[in-house]
């Protein structure tokens, strides 16, 4: 089935949300404006903004914002005219009233992240934004981490707590196309009419597009992607190379190809530190099935101690870090200075 009569699928364009992560959460107001005018305008139909880490992520461990994050999602909300804007929140770093505060700032669509096998602590988020008319969407990060049968009971339990639409979430960029195709196969089955299944992916494995075509073929209704892939670790799905292999497969998204492409280029590129490479670290991140969001400060905390990048993922990749750990970092740069004498 479809999305809609006039959509096969929607997108999400997580440029302003992911990509916080890759600019180290400095995005300015100006920026956001920018951005969701020109995705606005090209037909995307939902962006989502906040911190890369969700609303309350501004902090000493994940990183402070430059720009306090309900004045971002305000000025994304006053600039776009047709996009809905959509915000996320991992429950315990935001709050209910970070959701509370989000929505009275316009936004429409409340996106809550748990660890892939942690469903059951938002169950209370779902039900505060369903209770406030918000669209809710639920992310089970890390999911090349757990089975696909897991990944389903998982995902009932969001349903079951309200979220419309659960995602398979590739944080690592660590999935190739089989293992997407069977979490949300197993999905599916599981939600049947109760809630659609969405896929966000990451590039760390040069991936992106490739993942989200096998999650369309396997029932995902909702994709997520980045405009020119600004997103954490090499960046996420690309949009416009995206949008432009649907319109070669007759998949209806919405999008004017030409307008993303431009976008890319001449407004998302600029605001851009640097573009988001797949390089020795990030590839390591797809390989060991590393948190993408652990790149900049993997690279931080290597600098530091003077130890190597590489081998702090590879580390965090073996001890299975997830989203919060981001302190264990520290921790491994020290055992290897301590080892190197
Ligand atoms: C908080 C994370 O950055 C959410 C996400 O985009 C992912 O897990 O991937
Ligand atoms: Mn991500």
């Amino acid at each position: 089935m479809p999305y809609s009569d006039t959509l096969d699928i929607r997108i999400t364009d997580s440029s302003l949300r992911d990509g916080s992560h890759a600019k180290r959460h400095q995005f300015t107001a100006d920026d956001v404006r920018s951005v969701v005018a020109a995705l606005d305008e090209a037909g995307v139909p939902v962006i989502e903004v906040t911190h890369g880490d969700g609303l309350g992520g501004s902090s000493f461990t994940y990183g402070f914002s430059r720009t306090p994050e309900q004045e971002l999602v305000k000025a994304a909300v006053d600039t776009a005219r047709r996009a809905r804007i959509a915000f996320l929140m991992l429950p315990g770093l935001g709050v209910k009233d970070d959701i509370r505060a989000a929505h009275a700032n316009g936004a429409s669509i409340c996106r809550i992240a748990t660890h892939c096998t942690e469903a059951d602590i938002a169950d209370q988020h779902f039900g505060l934004a369903r209770e406030r008319g918000l669209e809710t969407v639920g992310f089970l990060m890390m999911a090349h981490s757990t089975t696909p049968e897991n990944l389903a009971r998982q995902g009932r339990v969001m349903a079951d707590a309200g979220c419309q639409c659960v995602y398979v979430v590739d944080s690592a960029g660590a999935m190739v196309m089989d293992d997407v195709t069977a979490r949300v196969e197993a999905l599916v089955a599981e939600l049947g009419d109760d809630a659609q299944v969405g896929f966000h992916g990451h590039e760390n494995l040069a991936l992106g597009t490739g993942n989200s075509l096998a999650a369309i073929k396997a029932g995902a209704l909702q994709i997520d992607g980045s405009t020119r892939r600004l997103g954490a670790g090499a960046g996420n799905t690309a949009v416009e190379a995206l949008v432009a292999v649907c319109a070669k497969m007759g998949i209806r998204t919405g999008v004017d190809v030409l307008k993303i492409i431009d976008a890319a280029e001449d407004v998302v590129r600029p605001v851009m530190d640097e573009e988001c490479r797949l390089d020795r670290l990030a590839l390591l991140m797809g390989h060991a099935g590393v948190y993408s969001s652990f790149l900049k400060h993997a690279y931080r905390q290597a600098e530091r101690y003077g130890v190597s990048g590489a081998e702090i993922l590879l580390r965090a990749g073996e001890r299975r870090l997830v989203g919060g750990q981001e302190d264990q970092l520290i921790d491994i740069a020290l055992e290897l200075a301590a080892q190197r004498h």
